[in-house]
């Protein structure tokens, strides 16, 4: 049967998440890029910005409004925090609206007030397909909230292991991330001279943003709380993240158990890959991939599990999990367009 491509426009095409979302969609057998918007970009060349994705090259950004995403089967924002909302609101109910910002990650508006200081937009179906029930809910959504780049590997790392109870729900995630995760807009901490040759932690002591939205999902696979201490660390590569996860062994667990667990929970998945044993995750395996690497270690000395996560932040971090996302809610097959195949060295 010939089916019709949608639509689809990009709000942000001139940062890295709309640059990577269209660098996927121009690889989408299903999909016509429509609109391509921006802000203060806006009249300028797509290729005098992102000179990488050549086939859009003379396509002129438009503003960021109703008007200009009007018409598309589906919009992707990859705006700002707190830009989202307004925009959203005025696209009809029937498009399938996906955002690739925090607006409407998190279920609970005091939390959300607490670590990002402005009003709650909202409340939309959380896009992790690998979580339980999860793929249900998006099959057929139009309305998708993309998980931050560390919650989606901090989460697909530890969530077997705490909603099998092999652990205690107390965790601990030390995440390594490249600087594209902070977006092109210069920040004090990302000033070049500073990063390079540098490896440096922020956000510490659970005030990074991030750390209600790992708690919020590993919270929704247990009775009880969750208490997650989580803490970035910026190294000077432009992509990846590698996630290094732990919590207390419940009594009597093996190793041999702990891979089981997340042999049953994974072997099915067409994006989340538990490494041969002895293998250890790394960012450049998954890079430009859609695959996020895991592996998992008893340290029997310390009665720890021990789960070590590698992702693209901009591919299954953002836009390649949006695009899953897509999928999913378009009826789609739910890799189509996406790659495991990441790019080394
Ligand atoms: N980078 C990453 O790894 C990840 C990013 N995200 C999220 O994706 C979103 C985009 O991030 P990223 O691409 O990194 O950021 P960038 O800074 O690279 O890009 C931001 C984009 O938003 C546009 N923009 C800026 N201000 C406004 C505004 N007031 N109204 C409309 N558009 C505006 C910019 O346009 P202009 O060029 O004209 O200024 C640009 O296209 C953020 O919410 C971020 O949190 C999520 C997970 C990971
Ligand atoms: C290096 C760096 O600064 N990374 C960003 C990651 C943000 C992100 O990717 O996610 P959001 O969509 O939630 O902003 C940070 O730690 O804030």
């Amino acid at each position: 049967m010939h089916m019709t491509k949608k639509r689809v426009a990009v709000a942000g095409a001139s940062g890295y998440a709309g640059g990577e979302l269209l660098r996927l969609l121009l690889a989408h057998p299903e999909v016509e890029i429509g609109a391509l918007t921006a802000a203060s970009s806006a009249g300028k060349t797509l290729g005098s910005l992102q000179p990488h994705l050549l086939p859009l090259a003379d396509r002129v950004l438009e503003p960021t409004n109703a008007e200009t995403l009007a018409g598309h089967d589906v919009v992707f924002l990859a705006l700002p925090h707190g830009e989202s909302g307004p925009i959203a609101a005025s696209l009809p109910d029937d498009v399938v609206v996906i955002d690739c910002g925090a607006d409407y990650r998190l279920a609970d508006a005091e939390t959300w007030a607490k670590f990002y200081g402005t009003d709650h937009a909202g409340t939309w179906p959380y896009g992790l397909p690998e979580l339980p029930g999860q793929r249900e809910t998006l099959s057929g959504a139009n309305r998708i909230a993309v998980p931050g780049c560390f919650p989606t590997v901090s989460t697909l790392a530890l969530a077997p292991a705490v909603e099998s109870g092999i652990v205690e729900p107390e965790v601990v995630v030390v995440a390594a991330t490249g600087t594209s995760g902070a977006g092109k807009s210069s920040k004090p901490h990302l000033i070049g001279a500073e990063v390079m040759g540098n490896v440096s932690a922020y956000g510490v002591g659970g005030v990074h943003r991030h750390t209600p939205e790992i708690v919020q999902n590993l919270a929704g696979l247990v009775d009880g709380e969750v208490s997650v201490s989580f803490t970035p660390v910026l190294v000077p590569m432009p992509r990846g993240i590698l996630a290094t996860c732990s919590a207390k062994l419940a009594s009597g667990v093996t190793a041999a158990d702990a891979r089981g667990v997340y042999e049953k929970a994974y072997g099915d998945e067409p994006f989340v890959h538990l490494l041969p044993e002895g293998q250890w995750p790394q960012t450049q395996a998954v890079l430009g991939s859609n695959a996020v690497h895991l592996q998992v270690a008893v340290d029997e000395a310390a009665g720890r599990l021990v789960v070590v996560g590698a992702e693209d932040n901009l591919a299954k971090g953002t836009a390649g999990g949006a695009i899953q996302c897509m999928n999913l809610a378009l009826g789609l097959e739910e890799a189509a367009g996406l790659s495991t195949v990441g790019v080394a060295p």
